[in-house]
């Protein structure tokens, strides 16, 4: 189905790259059929073409007719110069893939003329392929923009089919959540060493802990709350962790982590649509 498509990717940021990386290895659409457009940074270009073969353009030099499939990935303060530069040049038969943090697909539906959109929230996993994706679509794709959608965002781990209302929290779960578990990955790391384990042995030790935790729940293992008491027997050293994770907030920041990341991705479509008016 893909066989044939032209991709071009507006922005050559880390989100682009792991895309790109993720539908290479998976041989989803070849790379000769890959295109990345940036402002200016052709250091970055080059970059991009020299590891993945992919073709790069600057910006004046696009002729974006040309391809089935754009994916916009710049951050949202961009967005209107984007627009403008898709507005009254592409045609109905170009799905657009929004990638945009918190941009709802009513502003470019308002923007754009029955033009198909799907917003798509990836997270950086998309790089080996493990990416939690979510999807929502816009009122002028067809089933075909959708499977299509599908196959690119399958090649890079799995994707969710979601009610756009729910895309904010989405992106407070899964589209930020790598950060988190950056985030505490780093305090582990840290308090490791502290501990006198070996450096070297240290960052392999924590990630093999955190994937083996995710392997157990999506082998249905047990839910995460079983496997939890699993690990803590009453009185033994994980209870008194857990204690301690409790006492000092960890449980309430984790929901806070999200409900704040939930909130600010509203507040910025809310910022930028203001913005305009
Ligand atoms: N990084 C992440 O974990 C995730 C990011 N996103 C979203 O994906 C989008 C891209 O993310 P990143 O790659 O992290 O962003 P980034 O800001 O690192 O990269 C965007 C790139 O687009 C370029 N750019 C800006 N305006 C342009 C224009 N008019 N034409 C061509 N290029 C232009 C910039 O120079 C920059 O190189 C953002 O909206 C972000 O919120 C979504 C999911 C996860
Ligand atoms: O925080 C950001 O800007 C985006 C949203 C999801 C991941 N990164």
């Amino acid at each position: 189905m893909l066989n044939n498509q032209k991709i071009l990717f507006i922005g050559a940021g880390p989100m682009s790259e792991a895309i790109i990386s993720g539908i290479i290895q998976s041989s989803v659409i070849p790379a000769q059929q890959i295109y990345v457009q940036n402002r200016s940074n052709t250091a970055r270009l080059k970059e991009l073409q020299k590891k993945y073969q992919i073709h790069v353009y600057n910006e004046k030099d696009v002729h974006l007719t040309e391809f089935n499939i754009i994916v916009l990935a710049v951050q949202p303060k961009n967005i209107e110069e984007i627009i403008n530069q898709l507005k009254n040049t592409i045609h109905t038969n170009q799905l657009i893939l929004s990638i945009i943090t918190s941009m709802n697909i009513d502003y470019f539906e308002e923007r754009l003329m029955k033009q198909p959109i799907i917003r798509v929230m990836p997270n950086t996993s998309s790089m080996v392929c493990e990416s939690a994706t979510a999807m929502a679509v816009g009122k002028y794709t067809n089933n075909h923009h959708i499977e299509m959608s599908k196959m690119i965002f399958r090649s890079i781990g799995e994707v969710y089919t979601i009610a756009e209302k729910h895309m904010d929290i989405f992106t407070g779960i899964a589209g930020s959540g790598p950060a988190y578990f950056y985030a505490l990955m780093e305090q582990m790391e840290s308090v490791a060493i502290e501990g006198g384990l070996p450096k070297q042995q240290v960052r392999s030790i924590v990630a093999q802990t955190i994937l083996g935790a995710a392997r157990m729940v999506l082998g249905n293992n047990g839910s995460p709350e079983t496997l939890r008491k699993n690990v803590a027997a009453p009185n033994g050293p994980t209870e008194a962790g857990l204690v301690a994770l409790e006492s000092f907030g960890g449980l309430k920041a984790i929901k806070e982590a999200v409900k704040n990341t939930t909130k600010r991705s509203i507040e910025i479509n809310e910022e930028i649509e203001k913005s305009y008016i």
